[in-house]
């Protein structure tokens, strides 16, 4: 390892063995030493993970469930044995893996705080030190001396989170266990990584959030199949994963799939409804609850190249929005996962106002359909701009699938109204 590496990682794999049935796992303990007979088959979770993690910066991991992000993380903190393969770490390495790992449950909260210390390696003085900083930003100061099994699974990492950050660690490894929080203490543990961040903490996490990615990580790695199918800059490996994403729904798409305005909605607003193809993220203060599509051809997902169209949003507020920099964006962004045509309120300068949670308000966005023929996801969102990184509310990567027709050729990617003008000149 060189003086910047705080991790390192070298051919590491993971092999499981997998029994089909019940039998195959009895055979195995009782006849393998004898026979030498394998009934088990080997999965291979990790396949050849080289990587090193500098001091200082954040690694963000993302990949579909099951690509082996957990066991890829599993094993840099050192709770799951690789089976080939070496690893290298230098620092205190704190993390937060799973729900109430390292927790013992019959302990009060108190009492985990100091087996934490235990764990970690921490003097019993520096905990005692470091205790009231740990109790103040888990927030949860009235139930510290709780047994943590009578804790709910947001006290669970509000004290797990609070510990591991609070110890000044040279690692920090985070499992998406901060989509337990609610979005407040989300929010408080986005500033306390980016702090630990500046302190010089090296910190990798496990996320399904792109946007996340995109804001808080120095690099991203994407794991596929337990193979590293990327590395490199946050925008451009979530780029790549995005459109992945984004092809494997298109291939499943069957018509039926792509939700149609309601017939029973004149006003042709279409519900947004969970979907397991939905590409969803954001804080919740804030939901897009419906929208509308509106062109010559009615409210339909069809539209005509050069019509006036029409996108509607209609954003609800869960928690009471002050008057700030909230807004609404769409985009439409083509199969190759481009943004062709982007839209927002902030950016035309008008502002949401002030909302009480339960209130909603109707955005629409107005433009003439210049794409060029073909298939485009409707993205849209609610923002909140008041930071130089928007943090977003809602983010709904597809929504929903618009085809544009042409009864002209349209060769480029847009063609905007050209004004053309021959003028004959005297000889
Ligand atoms: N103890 C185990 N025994 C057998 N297979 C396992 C075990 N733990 C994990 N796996 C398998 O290894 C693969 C990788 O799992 P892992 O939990 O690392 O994926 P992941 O990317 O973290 O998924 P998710 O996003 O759903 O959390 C999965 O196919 C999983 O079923």
């Amino acid at each position: 390892m060189n003086a910047d590496e705080v991790l390192h990682l070298e051919n590491i794999s993971k092999a499981y063995r997998l029994y089909n049935r019940q039998i195959e796992r009895l055979k195995t303990l009782f006849l393998t030493p004898f026979t030498g007979k394998e009934y088990a088959r080997t999965f291979w979770a990790l396949r050849g993970i080289n990587l090193s993690v500098q001091r200082g910066e954040v690694l963000g991991v993302i990949g579909v469930n099951g690509s082996g992000k957990s066991t890829l993380l599993q094993i840099m903190a050192g709770t799951l044995a690789p089976t080939t393969g070496r690893l290298e770490r230098r620092g205190r390495l704190t993390a937060l893996l799973e729900l109430g790992a390292g927790f013992h449950p019959e302990f009060t909260g108190r009492e985990n705080v100091y087996l934490s210390g235990v764990t970690l390696g921490i003097s019993e003085q520096e905990m005692r030190r470091r205790f009231d900083e740990i109790v103040a930003f888990s927030g949860i100061e009235d139930f510290i001396d709780q047994p943590v099994k009578l804790y709910s699974s947001g006290m669970y990492v509000r004290l797990a989170f609070s510990i591991a950050t609070c110890v000044d660690p040279e690692i920090l490894i985070v499992d998406e266990a901060l989509a337990v929080g609610d979005a407040g203490f989300v929010m408080k543990c986005m500033n306390r990584m980016r702090d630990l961040h500046e302190q010089g903490t090296a910190i990798v996490l496990v996320t399904h959030d792109v946007q996340t990615v995109r804001t808080l990580c120095d690099r991203a790695m994407w794991l596929s199949h337990g193979e590293m199918r990327m590395l490199g800059s946050p925008m451009e490996v979530t780029s790549q994963y995005i459109q992945m994403l984004f092809e494997a729904q298109q291939q499943q798409a069957s018509p039926a799939s792509v939700p149609a305005p309601s017939e029973s909605d004149p006003q042709g607003w279409v519900v947004l409804k969970a979907r397991p193809d939905l590409v969803r993220w954001g804080n919740g203060r804030a939901r897009i609850e419906a929208y509308r599509v509106h062109s010559s051809t009615g409210f339909a997902s069809t539209l005509e190249y050069g019509d006036t169209v029409e996108i509607s949003l209609r954003v609800r507020a869960l928690a009471d929005l002050p008057q700030q920099a909230y807004g609404a964006g769409i985009n439409l962004r083509n199969l190759k996962g481009l943004d062709i045509i982007t839209a927002t309120t902030c950016d035309e300068g008008l502002a949401f106002p002030a909302l009480r949670a339960g209130q909603a308000v109707e955005v629409t966005f107005r433009f003439q359909n210049i794409l060029a023929p073909g298939d485009y996801a409707l993205v849209m969102n609610v923002e909140d701009r008041q930071d130089a990184v928007p943090a977003y509310e809602d983010y709904i990567e597809n929504a929903v699938f618009l085809k544009v027709v042409s009864n002209k050729p349209v060769l480029s990617v847009v063609l905007p109204h050209v004004e053309t003008r021959i003028d004959e000149l005297a000889r």
